[in-house]
């Protein structure tokens, strides 16, 4: 079977015009910037081969010239934003300037020194490759977050293609006899030809399988955060301050819960508007965020109610979490709100009585209560034990 190289380019290039146009219409155009950049690659990588298919038609002229820089330019930008899709989706992203100088300079040398075979194939095949290996290093990154499926799927194609690239570079460079025009019906040309159009396969399907993950990702973000403070809601919180008390209990150290309660927060809304009052909660919560360490744990647990869990903490340390919240929040409000904004509190440390997160939370909640009644603005550590706490607590 003989396999002509510019048949196959021009069905490559037809396959990449496709995909680039049914990336898009599958993802849909309001998608993240890793998405929209794979797209853009794929556009360009369409582009880049367009120009290169129309360059055979004028060997050694100056339409071949001008449609072969442009043609190397479409390649190389088109890999640099793949590489950056991938930083993006790794949640690794890299400074960029690097490759787009290697994109630049090759463009520059390549179109400069067009006359010197050897040089301009040597160099393009040799900067294409370069940037094909940057991209293998940038998808066998460690990267928990993210599936390792489709980074392998990408760096087996940029491996593959990097190579048959290479090759053609050294070929061009070093053996020219040997490898005299891009579509001479020479091996390497019928490989690389072949790996493209397998590479351009997995490829699209590795960047709907990263976009999916990305999706689901978002979805599961959503699902787990209150909108407005963007803390943990009601029912992830929950599930993960269990989680936190399991370990507390199995390893046996000491945790405090604390439910707090803006004050006066009807009165927020109703004085200076419910967009003020929004604004209260989105403060609160982010002095929380900046107040916590790393295992702690903040969620909205209702209204104008939030719930902490402090690990690794015994009463005494959470009451000095909450003095320094309580100073950030008075300073911070007047400053932001143009009022005082103050909370009660309910504190309780976890103790052998405790079967359950229900329990410390009925006792946080009880003591927050008598915060409340003995005039706000305060906090109040419940008492240990199950039966002396529901000897104080109020029903709220
Ligand atoms: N702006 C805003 N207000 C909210 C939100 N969720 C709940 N609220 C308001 O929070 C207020 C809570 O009022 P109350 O339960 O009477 O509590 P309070 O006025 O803070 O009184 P105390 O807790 O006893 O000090 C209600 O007016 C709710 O409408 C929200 O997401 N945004």
């Amino acid at each position: 079977m003989e396999l002509d190289v510019r048949t196959l380019m021009v069905v490559f290039t037809v396959n990449v015009f496709a995909v680039s146009l049914a990336l898009p219409a599958i993802m849909g155009w309001r998608v993240g910037p890793a998405a929209r950049q794979a797209v853009l690659s794929t556009l360009l990588q369409a582009g880049g081969w367009f120009f290169l298919v129309l360059s055979t038609f004028w060997r050694q002229q100056w339409q071949d010239q001008v449609c072969s820089v442009l043609a190397m330019a479409g390649m190389s930008a088109s890999l640099v934003l793949l590489w950056r899709s991938i930083g993006l989706w790794t949640g690794r992203p890299q400074r960029a300037w690097p490759m787009w100088t290697l994109t630049v300079l090759m463009t520059l040398g390549y179109g400069i020194g067009f006359e010197n075979y050897p040089w301009r194939v040597g160099l393009a095949n040799g900067v294409l490759g370069t940037q094909m290996l940057a991209i293998v290093f940038a998808v066998s990154r460690h990267s928990p977050a993210t599936g390792w499926r489709w980074r392998a799927l990408i760096g087996l194609c940029m491996g593959a293609t990097a190579t048959v690239t290479f090759w053609r570079g050294i070929l061009g460079a070093f053996f020219t006899a040997s490898y005299p025009f891009l579509t001479a019906p020479h091996p390497v040309n019928k490989v690389a030809a072949l790996v493209s159009n397998l590479s351009l396969v997995l490829t699209t399907a590795a960047i709907l399988m990263a976009y999916r993950e990305e999706a689901e990702r978002e979805l599961h973000a959503q699902a787990i955060t209150d909108d407005l403070t963007r803390l943990l809601n009601r029912r992830a919180w929950t599930e993960r301050a269990e989680a936190q008390l399991a370990d507390a209990r199995r390893y046996g150290h000491p945790l405090v819960v604390v439910m707090l309660d803006i004050d006066h927060f009807k009165h927020v809304n109703d004085a200076h508007g419910h967009a003020k009052g929004d604004h209260a909660l989105q403060l609160l919560a982010r002095l929380l965020r900046e107040e916590l360490r790393g295992g702690d744990l903040a969620g909205r647990y209702g209204g104008e109610e939030f719930c902490v869990i402090l690990t690794h903490t015994r009463e005494g340390q959470a009451l000095s979490f909450d003095q320094r919240l309580r100073h950030c929040l008075r300073l911070q409000s007047e400053q932001e709100l143009g009022f005082l904004l103050e909370y009660s509190a309910g504190l309780a440390a976890q103790g052998p009585n405790d079967q359950s997160l229900d329990d410390l939370l009925r006792r946080a909640d009880a003591a927050l209560y008598e915060a409340k009644r003995a005039g706000r603005g305060q906090v109040v550590l419940a008492p240990r034990s199950t039966v002396e706490a529901s000897a104080t607590a109020v029903p709220a």
